[in-house]
């Protein structure tokens, strides 16, 4: 048996433990249950993680959930949590407080003032988040720290969606959809039964220094293929490096005349190759998110502006798949990325 399993044992046991008597809903152990394709382990020094059940094909919803706690402001203070978590039932405080929390951090590795430009409430916002990392327990703010995600305007944490652990080159993405008003998680490599699935807290392209500061207010130092052996010229994570430093380029040079400035592409002397050159490093790093499926958008578009309707029915139809494939058919844009596809049909079989 591997440590996993074991731990597995022992921390459900645990789990069951503080939670006895509170007549929960057996949702947060037995979520594949209710047909979720994975299980939830704990794993040595990450806590609890989600792992698949059997083999998980690309572009599956593992996982649609409606909050367990919400606020409708991203500039969340203490005050606005606490009037939320007052209005939950008993049994679903309990398990808000069963999440995790990163607390208890040393305060000698964060900042210990603030800089006098900042305004009065940021200060004490910032200060309310410090108080939580630093505090001996976990507290309302240090569990929604540690677990929420951005929803709209605001942040929500969830029962399943926040069990979920981070790596920088995740198999699956999460997103808000605000069509259905629900968190979803969908897979966005193909995933083998028994391996853990992953999210990015983080922002990818960014390089391991900027990603290990983002990541450390959730307490840990990550050690994914992205960031673990970097000193190895042949590993991954050094390969990952060089990519993630060409696409930050690359992001910064085209940045301008993509999206809603497309319009200027015709500009940018080399424009389709440096796309295509940056849609085969997302590739070869296995991101295949919504940054791969709005490169293929701009490459489609671009290319049906130049009369070349072959190019741009290929790239448009890799980008609605993987649009589906990361946010599924219900995503409010879907429709757009198909009207799309069936405007350069339509053009071709004029
Ligand atoms: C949103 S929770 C994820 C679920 C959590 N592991 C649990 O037990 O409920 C975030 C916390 O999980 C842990 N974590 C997530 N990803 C990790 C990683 N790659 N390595 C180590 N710890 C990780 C950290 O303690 C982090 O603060």
């Amino acid at each position: 048996m591997s440590t996993t399993e074991t731990l597995h044992e022992d921390a459900l046991a645990a789990i069951n433990d503080r939670l006895a008597g509170l007549k929960l809903p057996t949702r947060l152990l037995t979520s594949h249950a209710d047909g979720a394709p994975y299980d939830i382990r704990a794993i040595t020094g990450k806590g609890f993680g989600c792992f698949a059940i059997n083999d998980i094909k690309r572009g599956t919803r593992i996982l649609e959930e409606s909050p367990l706690l919400s606020t409708p402001i991203g500039f969340y203070f203490h005050e606005d949590i606490k009037a939320e978590f007052d209005k939950l039932s008993p049994t679903d405080q309990a398990l808000y407080f069963s999440l995790h929390s990163a607390h208890g951090q040393n305060p000698a590795s964060w900042p210990g003032h603030v800089h006098p430009m900042v305004a009065e409430k940021g200060k004490k916002r910032i200060l309310e988040q410090h108080n939580a990392r630093i505090g001996k327990k976990p507290s309302i703010v240090s569990i929604f720290q540690t677990n929420c995600m951005e929803k709209e305007s605001g942040a929500a944490v969830y029962v399943h969606a926040s069990r979920f652990n981070h790596a920088c080159n995740p198999n699956a993405g999460f997103q808000w959809n605000p069509a259905i008003k629900k968190e979803t998680i969908h897979a966005v490599r193909d995933i083998r039964a028994g391996e853990e699935i992953t999210l990015s807290y983080c922002d990818a392209t960014q390089n391991k220094a900027a990603r290990l500061y983002q990541l450390k207010h959730y307490g840990f130092v990550c050690d994914c293929p992205a960031c673990a052996d970097d000193d190895d010229p042949d590993s991954f994570a050094a390969k990952s490096a060089a990519r993630r430093y060409r696409l930050s380029e690359l992001q910064r040079e085209l940045e301008p005349v993509r999206g809603w400035a497309l319009h200027k592409a015709g500009t940018k002397d080399g424009f389709a190759q440096y796309l295509l050159e940056y849609i085969g490093l997302l590739i070869e790093e296995g991101d295949y998110s919504g940054r791969l499926s709005s490169a293929y958008l701009d490459l489609g578009l671009f290319c049906e502006s130049k009369g070349d309707l072959k190019m741009a029915q290929q790239a448009t139809k890799k980008a609605l798949k993987i649009r589906l494939d990361n946010m599924g058919s219900d995503y409010p844009d879907i429709k757009d990325y198909a009207t799309v596809v069936k405007r350069i049909n339509l053009a071709i079989d004029e």
